[in-house]
């Protein structure tokens, strides 16, 4: 057995998969063949999670079978509504009432005496946690404000249904697909640490319900999909700085600290993802605000051109300009990891699914480097 140790899992291959596949020198992104920039200008997020799932783009058959066994199931248990009601009297994180929802939908479940690799039965799982974490989440954010949830609006898709369902209001067409859009973005991304996370949890044949509940866990570190919030809480500290941004960004270089939205484990240049977020966020910013777009491309001038970050292989990541969009569109910023987590349902279903097709239990080892010959004293003699 090879002893090399390899921390982090850093490029350790543990699986085939058919989903995604990044090329980190070139900046490539493509789910199931089709390029990340194809499909966030002229597919859906439902098109996408069909297509993770399914292994092919639906047709408008397929697509209009597959929203409306969504749409079905957007609702959640009134349990759960409470639950959501009680954990934001709580002042509970977001992302930490998403993990509980998740996993107390599964106490809802229709189909909970199937075998454990019934995939059709894991799939139509799958597909209703999809379709009740935007309500859980809304309905979250709604008790916060000490409003009441909004039902959700039978005509719109997942994307503006969330919006929606936020505020009461239909969105604009504009902010429904620069939305659509960024979840389609963060859809799938490999063996991310929360993939891994929902495999791992698959690979002993546990639920759906436990897997999504491990990836939503996995993915709210600031190493990981927490990082979105981190940046734009790094863009409200420049604001309220007395330094003007450059000179801000300049201090905290000095300062050695580490800007989040920079550094990928996989991408040694820029996120194909960020620079469509980019794009997205300068759009927005030409009709509202555009101090947020300018601090953020500041950053990354003053990062990567002056002080060499990309030479290094560090450039801005997926969720470095996702905040400044989501900001713009009127969403919470301690919303912004749970709606990564929205996203990335898609994800998670779709490699345990793929992964339980052939299922082997994941089970590594560490080098142990303990004591060997300890001797025993007994508790009254120590
Ligand atoms: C959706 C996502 O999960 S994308 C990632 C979101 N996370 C962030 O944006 C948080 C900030 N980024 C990071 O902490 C890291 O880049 C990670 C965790 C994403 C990747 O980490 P790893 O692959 O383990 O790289 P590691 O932390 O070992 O860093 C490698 C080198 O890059 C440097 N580096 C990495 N990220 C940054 C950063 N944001 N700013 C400055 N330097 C950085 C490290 O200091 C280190 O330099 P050294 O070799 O001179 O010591
Ligand atoms: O791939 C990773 O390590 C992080 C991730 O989830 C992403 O970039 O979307």
């Amino acid at each position: 057995m090879a002893d090399d140790l390899k921390k982090g899992l850093e490029g350790v291959l543990v699986a085939e998969s058919e989903l995604s596949s990044i090329d980190g020198d070139e900046g490539r992104l493509i789910y199931r063949g089709y390029t990340i920039e194809e499909l966030a200008r002229g597919a859906s997020y439902e098109e996408v999670v069909y297509l993770l799932w399914h292994g092919h783009l639906p047709d408008e058959a397929e697509l209009a079978e597959f929203t409306e066994a969504i749409n079905e199931e957007r609702e959640v248990h009134e349990d759960v509504l409470a639950t959501m009601e009680r954990l934001a009297e709580a002042d509970e994180r977001p992302m930490a009432a998403l993990r509980t929802a998740v996993s107390m939908f599964s106490a809802y479940e229709p189909e909970d005496d199937v075998e454990p690799d019934d995939l059709e039965a894991t799939l139509r799982k799958g597909r209703r946690i999809t379709a009740k974490i935007p309500t859980a989440l809304a309905a979250f954010e709604r008790y916060r404000l000490g409003e009441d949830p909004i039902d959700p609006h039978p005509d719109l898709g997942l994307a503006a249904n969330f919006l929606y369902m936020l505020t009461g209001e239909e969105p604009s067409d504009v902010h429904a697909e620069t939305f659509d859009q960024a979840l389609i973005l963060h859809a799938d991304h490999g063996l991310n640490a929360s993939t891994f996370t929902s495999m791992v949890i698959g690979s002993t044949m546990a639920d759906i319900y436990s897997a999504v509940t491990g990836g939503v866990a996995a993915l709210s570190g600031p190493l990981h999909g927490g990082a979105n919030q981190d940046v734009m809480e790094v863009l409200f500290e420049i604001d309220e700085s007395e330094l003007d941004h450059r000179e801000w960004v300049e201090q905290a270089n000095e300062e050695g600290r580490r800007i989040p939205g920079f550094g990928h484990r996989v991408y040694n240049v820029k996120d194909p993802r960020a620079k469509i977020l980019q794009e997205r966020s300068e759009e927005l910013a030409e009709n509202g605000e555009d101090k947020w777009y300018d601090y953020t491309t500041t950053i990354e001038q003053f990062l990567t051109e002056e002080q060499g970050l990309v030479e290094k292989g560090i450039a801005p990541n997926v969720d470095f300009y996702s905040g400044s969009v989501y900001y713009q569109l009127g969403i919470p910023i301690d919303m912004y990891t749970p709606i990564f987590a929205m996203s990335r349902v898609g994800g998670w279903v779709g490699h345990v699914l793929e992964y339980q097709e052939e299922n082997r239990l994941i089970r590594p080892r560490a080098r142990y480097t303990g004591p060997t010959d300890q001797e025993f004293v007994p508790l009254e003699e120590r």
